[in-house]
């Protein structure tokens, strides 16, 4: 029997720990573990909890939505509190939660069950039938108003349709990322040798909080909307309210159902288990709501969730089977990441054979040992990945798995970037896996789009010598090519003709066919469009390039690394001497007046009115020329704010004006 003290301390680190869990789930979209884990620390301080109240914190998730809200966007607070849905993973605690419904009321009830969607809860505000905010869960009470980016969202209706809606009316529903979107986007962030996503939750909840709606719009995220509040309601059960909305032009997904009875929805739950799968969209259980208004009224809430609702969780799929091995692939980045090898198994309909295990560290926090029987486990993700070691089946031969310490295919010694936890294999100009990802992704359709040369081309142009790099790719000749196994002359000439066009392809996506790492397609664009030219780009200071939206120290750093390395230097001018663009294709601003006619302009820093870009389009459209570094034949130095400090000593020592915001401003009146 456990004593007071016990209690007192399980309960304190219970809340530590479910608050540190809510905390990354909600704030950085990040599943520490699995939520059945989390759900049973939830329920386990809820018990102790009921049976010491005494011992509840004041700040016990127990009573609180688990959300927060973010300083990034403007706060709001709800009409009507955004809650939470008890949930349970057992057709028992679902009878309870009938019997309770029945003895409240008195007589069975009719049901409505619904697919949980496993997306991010979204709160839709409309006067008179036009959209006039949309807001995040947040703690509750109040949310984040990101009206802008959920008005980028086709399933969501700028303006109600038809008639019959109240002046004011609120509409809810879970936003999503389809899984095909999912899948594209992880894709590509393989390619770009960034972290991947973990599900689709986090992925839509990550997309909604991005500062920039046009990224928002790219993602194509989804909307299916489950409820209705007004305070003049035009009807009177939730399955009148489904209806009607759909009718008014919201997305509602047609998998919902009335149940006269708790043994109906567990049929509904039954059919569902396999079904849901082939949903669109990642689901994770179903939602039981009692349909009629005025019950749900007499039924009421709990400070965390309604008494009328309640949602069943399926288990998280999930199978037992031996680890075989580790395998080591280098990708691009020269990033080396673990692929668990296991014996294979039958998991949610498709054989699995391999899992992801992510990185070094993931495998000591799991503890992981050759021979092992692992759980793998297929979330909302496509993966599956490792979840734990069955510890009652480990015997003595289980070795633990050493991680190599030099690369698997050069044997360079790996290095590891502090408070990183990807080891990486420096041997950039060496390491054949290595080279041959660049180029492939060099070539790959996003980038460079070199169509008709394929990766097992690239990899006999390698072993022949011929090409080490992509600057190589521009001086490979005909000759080349024909003596090359399996090669006729037309494929030569196709190649060479594809190489030739490739020369074509706009800066933004020639900087992101460098490969430069974190500089993904998105990045790539980003950066194209502030600094317009890559001389810029390679003169921009850290500030300079944080200042840029959406730009972090992560993909700084990365990028002032990129720029200090001599080889990439050489390496970028023989491209640009083989002709690839490297400047922008802006269009010439019209002439405003020749007031800066022969004056030269360096721009630094961000400013408060205007963007970088509109000043440049300023200066240009007044005559004037800007220029990418200081030197004693410069005219001006606009400053903006964050300037680099170099800058502005060089410019002071050469004795060059520098001119304000306002100055500058001032000089074209
Ligand atoms: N793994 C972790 O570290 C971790 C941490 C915190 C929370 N979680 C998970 O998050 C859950 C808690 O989140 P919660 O409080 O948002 O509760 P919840 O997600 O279990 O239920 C409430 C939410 O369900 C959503 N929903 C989807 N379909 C719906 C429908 N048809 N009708 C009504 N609502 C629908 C809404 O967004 C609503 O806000 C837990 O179950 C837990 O598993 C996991
Ligand atoms: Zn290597």
């Amino acid at each position: 029997m456990a004593t007071p003290h016990d209690v007192a301390t399980e309960v304190k680190q219970l809340t530590e720990r479910i608050n540190y869990l809510n905390y990354q789930y909600y704030q950085n979209s990040i599943s520490e573990v699995p939520d059945f884990e989390f759900d049973m620390m939830l329920k386990r301080l809820q018990e102790l909890e009921d049976q010491h109240p005494e011992l509840r914190q004041p700040t016990s998730p127990t009573q609180r939505v688990g959300g927060t809200i973010t300083k990034n966007f403007k706060t709001v607070f709800h009409r009507y509190p955004m809650l939470s849905l008890s949930n349970t993973y057992s057709e028992e605690d679902l009878r309870e939660f009938d019997n309770r419904v029945q003895k409240a009321i008195g007589h069975e009830v009719e049901y409505v069950c619904e697919q949980k969607f496993d997306g991010v809860a979204i709160s839709l505000t409309y006067e008179n039938g036009i959209l006039v905010q949309g807001a995040t869960r947040g703690d509750g009470t109040r949310g984040d108003d990101i009206t802008n980016n959920v008005r980028t969202i086709r399933d969501i209706p700028l303006q109600a349709h038809g008639q019959g809606f109240p002046e004011l009316f609120e509409v809810r529903g879970e936003v999503f990322l389809p899984l095909q979107v999912f899948e594209q986007l992880n894709q590509d962030r393989e390619e770009n040798g960034e972290q991947l996503l973990a599900n689709p939750r986090n992925a839509a909840s990550g997309t909604l909080k991005q500062q920039d709606s046009g990224i928002v719009a790219s993602r194509k995220l989804g909307c299916f909307s489950y409820s209705f509040h007004s305070s003049r309601l035009p009807f009177d059960s939730h399955s009148e309210s489904l209806e009607a909305i759909q009718k008014w032009g919201f997305k509602v997904s047609d998998t919902w159902r009335k149940c006269s009875s708790i043994d109906k929805v567990l049929e509904y739950i039954n059919e569902w288990e396999e079904k849901r799968h082939e949903l669109p969209i990642a689901t994770d259980g179903v939602v039981v709501k009692v349909n009629s208004y005025a019950l749900q009224e007499e039924l009421g809430f709990t400070a965390k969730s309604p008494r009328w609702a309640i949602a069943y969780k399926y288990p998280a799929m999930s199978a037992a089977t031996k680890l075989q091995g580790i395998q080591y692939q280098v990708g691009r980045t020269g990033a080396v990441t673990p692929v668990a090898l296991l014996e294979p198994v039958l998991l949610a309909g498709t054989v699995v054979k391999r899992a992801s295990v992510h990185n070094a560290n993931e495998i000591l926090r799991l503890d992981l040992r050759l021979g092992d029987i692992v759980f793998v486990e297929k979330g909302g993700e496509i993966i599956p990945k490792i979840t734990g070691v069955d510890l009652t089946k480990r015997t003595a031969e289980n070795t633990p798995i050493v991680y190599p310490t030099e690369c698997p295919a050069c044997h360079t010694p790996l290095v590891r970037v502090e408070g990183e936890a990807q080891f990486y294999c420096p041997n950039e100009k060496g390491c054949e896996p290595q080279i041959l990802a660049k180029l492939e992704h060099f070539i790959s359709r996003k980038a460079m789009n070199v169509d008709e040369l394929g990766p097992r081309t690239l990899e006999q142009l390698y072993k022949a010598g011929f090409v080490r790099n992509v600057a190589d790719l521009y001086d490979i000749q005909f000759e080349q090519l024909v003596n090359l196994e399996r090669m006729g002359e037309k494929s030569a000439n196709n190649i060479l003709n594809s190489l030739a066009k490739s020369k074509e392809t706009p800066f933004e996506r020639v900087l992101f066919a460098l490969g430069i790492r974190f500089v993904g397609s998105t990045v790539a664009k980003k950066l194209a469009e502030h600094f317009t030219d890559l001389a810029a780009l390679r003169g921009a200071t850290y500030e300079e390039l944080i200042a840029v939206n959406e730009i972090g120290g992560r993909i700084a750093n990365s990028i002032i690394e990129y720029f200090a390395e001599p080889d990439h230097i050489v390496l970028l001018e023989r491209l640009q001497v083989a002709g690839l663009k490297f400047k922008s294709d802006s269009i010439k601003p019209e002439m405003q007046s020749d007031k800066l006619e022969g004056k030269t302009f360096v721009i630094s820093g961000v400013f408060e009115t205007i963007s970088r870009d509109e000043l440049q389009q300023l200066i240009i459209s007044h005559g004037g020329k800007v220029v990418s570094s200081i030197s004693a034949k410069l005219t001006y130095l606009v400053a903006g704010d964050k300037m680099g400090p170099a800058k502005l000593e060089k410019a002071t020592k050469l004795g060059i004006t520098i001119l304000s915001e306002d100055q500058f401003l001032g000089m074209i009146q």
